[in-house]
């Protein structure tokens, strides 16, 4: 399979809790890729949590870490990058997302709300009424997410490795066709 990737980065997109870490970490070692979540480089490089920022700086100076970050990471190749759920947001980060393949990991509502109810980690979530939060949010993100190379639903009781054996199986479908003259 890394053959056929031929070092192109692999771009895990969707709602917070579907898995994007968790996977893009068996995806990155059953490729022999490197491994890139961009939560995690925006808190290593502002030794803020992500929860700290979204408080002194608000959304709109999250999201712009977020798109200094991207820009960045799609400059290398042979990666699986876990992105943040609000990612699609901004048009300019799709410019960025297209220089590899971009895979939606697709959750319900239920299945997500059960692995994160007792997690403070993620801002958007401290709402009065954490379920309605999720589904309002995945309604209006639906149509950016559906512009992903490939849609992975997860079914219930599969295992992260259940899922990213469904990305890897699904890959070759969207590989870009090779010419040769
Ligand atoms: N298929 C799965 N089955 C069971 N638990 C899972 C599965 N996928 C992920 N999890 C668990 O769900 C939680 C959230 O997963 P993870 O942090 O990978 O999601 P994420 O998409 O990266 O979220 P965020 O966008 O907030 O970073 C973790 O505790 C993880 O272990
Ligand atoms: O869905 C979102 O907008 C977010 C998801 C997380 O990955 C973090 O990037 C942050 O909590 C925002
Ligand atoms: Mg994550």
């Amino acid at each position: 399979m890394s053959n056929l990737l031929q070092g192109v980065n692999l771009y895990l997109i969707g709602m917070m809790g579907v898995g994007k870490t968790t996977i893009g970490r068996l995806l990155a070692k059953e490729l022999g890729y490197g491994f890139v979540d961009t939560d995690d480089v925006i808190a290593q490089a502002t030794g803020k949590s992500i929860n700290q920022i979204f408080t002194d700086e608000g959304e709109a100076g999250f999201r712009q870490l977020e798109s200094d970050v991207l820009s960045q990471v799609c400059a290398f190749t042979k990666l699986t990058i876990a992105t943040g759920g609000g990612i699609v947001l901004r048009r300019e980060n799709w410019g960025y997302l297209h220089h590899g393949l971009i895979v939606w990991l697709d959750t319900p509502v239920e299945i997500i709300y059960s692995r994160l109810a007792e997690d403070t980690t993620r801002p958007l979530l401290q709402d009065a009424d954490p379920k309605g939060k999720l589904r309002s949010l995945l309604e209006q993100r639906t149509p950016l997410y559906s512009q992903a190379d490939l849609h992975i639903t997860e079914r219930e009781g599969d295992t992260p490795e259940d899922v990213a054996k469904l990305v890897l199986e699904g890959i070759p479908s969207i590989l870009k066709t090779q010419v040769s003259y």
